[in-house]
């Protein structure tokens, strides 16, 4: 690197994303095409730093020992903490906000001492820690070594970062083992000094590829679809056993059907039209890298109250909805066609936007990998948010229209007044789930799909086919598959369902609190750790019992779901073996994303939190 200004394996100082804290760094190379310097922590976690976010060592001091003992002990006690220590949250202190303190008064303390510190780049911890302390009375007790590196927080920076998660599009975060053969497609060039408070694109590259990569997309493309098929033609059949494999294929002319697909676009218009209807809550979304905060809204439970109204009425207007049982296949096979065109608007669409509204996983420059992955964040035409309206509102509301269908379907086809127990057990218990995912809508806003996953075919397909043409599966098996129940077994299963939805409510509700409000006054019982990006991981309640507290309600739900359809056949089964393969998955990729995001802290957290989903077991 010969006209760089730091040289390969120079110890110098890096910012830490988002954040105005230092870490001892060492430079592993420098990309002249990026103007990136690769840097490597102490803890092994590997970023990549523009040059304005370096400091040579140099022009760092660590305060000494003696000076320190002069100062307030609560200032002392500071600077020996990681920030991947456990604290317990009293007043309601967390990192974001110690983050947020570390930059405020870093900042009031420069320009109030401005003739003092101008010309002496001195390394300072204690007006973060002050304030910090002040506010948690005091409670930080717990010493612990620092795993990461010697942090120090740079005080006559000028221009501090008001809001850390801002700065996150500057960086690109990365494990040296993670590293796959992605191309970087879209870099941007470097900011002057002077745009700092208004952070540059993230040079989005997508360096670890999910699914198996670029030849696992071109799997999943022609898998997914296929797989859909098969579990159709399975559960027409009088006997959907594996022993009678393949099913017979139908005619491939009677896939097609124009009327189905009206019925669908109509579909998707009216759920479009209740999604821009003014009426129900605007909420925030999660900080971009930009800084900026979308607004959506969130009116998914009027949506279905208003979808279910219809479907009764349509109902008692003589409207036959065991149309939907009886051209379940034309139903889906036009679905799918308009999942496939959306994903390819989608693909189109996102060549044309800039960098930082690209997500960080479906930017590998490989079309087919990126077309499966979605590469733009938040698609959005005017206001209209495509991502979160397919997610919530055609195929979710959908899914209870089709069990409801099938409901009326099984009641013809049995000959009954009322539908079955087992089939008003799916009914209801599935209902529950989506309209609780409705009227909690502004969850899903903290969620993986909304916050970091691209919009792509994985999800315009998952959510508009898979949801409502697969988890119906169980509905579907009861029309022509009855299982009687008895009232213990339905007392049982109906136990088994409100246990696990306590779980998933509360440890949902809870995470998605404490990400939207960390001084929430009702959470200040909780342990969390910082860590050095300005948010805090919570360490104690739902999230210190396992790292997916949610994921283990969602299992013991879809338990209750299988259950009422008996053993006889594995096919509504399928759901329950699907989910814990999906979360399973969905597990690991978080854990990755998480590990990348608060290296050491994570650790820290996965050491103090030892399983993953199930107490003991997993
Ligand atoms: N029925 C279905 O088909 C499916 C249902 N689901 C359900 O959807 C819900 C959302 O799931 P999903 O989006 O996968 O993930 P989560 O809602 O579990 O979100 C994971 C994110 O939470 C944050 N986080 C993780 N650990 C902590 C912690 N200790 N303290 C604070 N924040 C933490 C991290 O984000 P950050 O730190 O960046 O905020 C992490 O990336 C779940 O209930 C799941 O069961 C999911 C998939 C399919
Ligand atoms: C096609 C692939 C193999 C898998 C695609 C996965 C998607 C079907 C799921 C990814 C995350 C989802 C969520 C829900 C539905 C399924 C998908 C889209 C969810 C909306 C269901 C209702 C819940 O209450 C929820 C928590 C809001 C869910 C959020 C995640």
């Amino acid at each position: 690197m010969p006209t760089v200004k730091y040289q390969k394996d120079e110890t110098v100082m890096g910012r830490w994303p988002g954040s105005s804290l230092y870490y001892q760094v060492k430079v592993v190379g420098f990309d002249s095409k990026s103007q990136l310097y690769t840097v490597i922590y102490k803890d092994g976690t590997e970023l990549e730093l523009k040059e304005q976010d370096i400091r040579s060592a140099a022009g760092f001091q660590l305060r000494s020992r003696s000076r320190s003992r002069s100062r307030s002990p609560g200032r002392r006690r500071s600077r020996s903490r990681s920030p991947a220590r456990t604290t317990r949250r009293s007043s309601s202190r967390t990192a974001a906000a110690v983050a947020a303190a570390a930059i405020t008064e870093s900042a009031k303390e420069s320009s109030r001492k401005d003739a003092k510190v101008k010309d002496t780049p001195e390394a300072d911890l204690s007006s973060v820690t002050k304030e910090a302390e002040n506010n948690s009375n005091n409670k930080h007790e717990k010493k612990e070594e620092n795993n990461t590196a010697n942090k120090v927080n740079e005080k006559p920076e000028a221009k501090v970062d008001a809001e850390p998660e801002k700065n996150q599009g500057r960086y690109n975060l990365r494990r040296r083992k993670d590293d796959g053969d992605a191309k970087p497609v879209e870099t941007k060039a470097e900011e002057p000094e002077e745009k700092e408070a208004k952070p540059a694109p993230a040079p989005t590259v997508a360096t670890t590829l999910d699914f198996g990569g670029k030849i696992g997309a071109y799997f999943w493309l022609l898998f997914l679809p296929a797989w859909v098929l098969f579990l159709l033609l399975q559960v027409n059949m009088e006997d959907p056993s594996l022993v009678n494999f393949p099913p017979p294929l139908p005619p491939l002319e009677t896939l097609w059907d124009t009327q189905a697909f009206g019925i669908v676009i109509l579909w998707i218009l009216f759920q479009a039209l209740l999604y821009v209807l003014p009426v129900g809550k605007l909420s925030e979304g999660m900080p971009l890298r930009t800084g900026e905060r979308l607004k959506y809204r969130t009116n998914g439970f009027f949506a279905i109250v208003v979808s279910a109204l219809v479907a009764v009425a349509a109902v008692y207007q003589g409207i036959d909805l065991t149309y939907i049982h009886s051209n379940f296949l034309q139903l889906s096979v036009a679905t799918f066609l308009i999942s496939v065109l959306l994903s390819i608007y989608l693909y189109i669409r996102s060549r044309y936007v800039s960098a930082d509204q690209l997500a960080l996983g479906g930017n590998s420059g490989n079309v087919v990998y990126d077309f499966f992955k979605g590469r733009e964040l938040n698609p959005r035409i005017k206001n209209f948010d495509l991502k979160f309206f397919c997610e919530m509102r055609p195929g979710l509301i959908g899914w209870c229209l089709i069990n409801f269908a099938m409901a009326l379907a099984e009641m013809k086809q049995q000959g009954l007044d009322a539908p079955s127990y087992a089939m008003i057990l799916v009914n209801v218990f599935q209902l529950l789930y989506v309209v609780d995912g409705l009227w909690n809508e502004e969850a899903i806003l903290t969620t993986m799909d909304l916050m970091h996953d691209g919009f792509g075919f994985m999800l315009a397909f998952g959510d508009l086919v898979w949801v409502p043409f697969t988890y119906t599966l169980q509905a579907y098996y009861l029309v022509s598959h009855p299982n009687p129940l008895s009232p213990l077994v339905v007392a049982l299963i109906v136990t088994l369902k409100l246990v696990g939805f306590y779980i998933f409510r509360k440890s949902n509700s809870e995470k998605n609190a404490f990400r939207r409000n960390p001084s929430d006054p009702t959470l200040s019982y909780l342990k969390t750790i910082p860590t050095a990006t300005g948010k805090s991981l919570l360490v104690s309640g739902w999230w210190g019992v396992v790292r997916h507290p949610n994921y283990l309600g969602d299992l013991i739900m879809a338990l209750a779901w299988s259950l009422p359809c008996g053993f006889s056949h594995l096919l509504p089964w399928y759901y329950m073996i699907y989910f814990i393969i999906l979360l399973v998955h969905r597990d690991s990729r978080d854990m990755s994303n998480c590990r990348r995001k608060y290296g050491s802290a994570w650790d820290e957290y996965c050491r103090t939190v030892r399983y993953r989903i199930i107490p003991r077991v997993y």
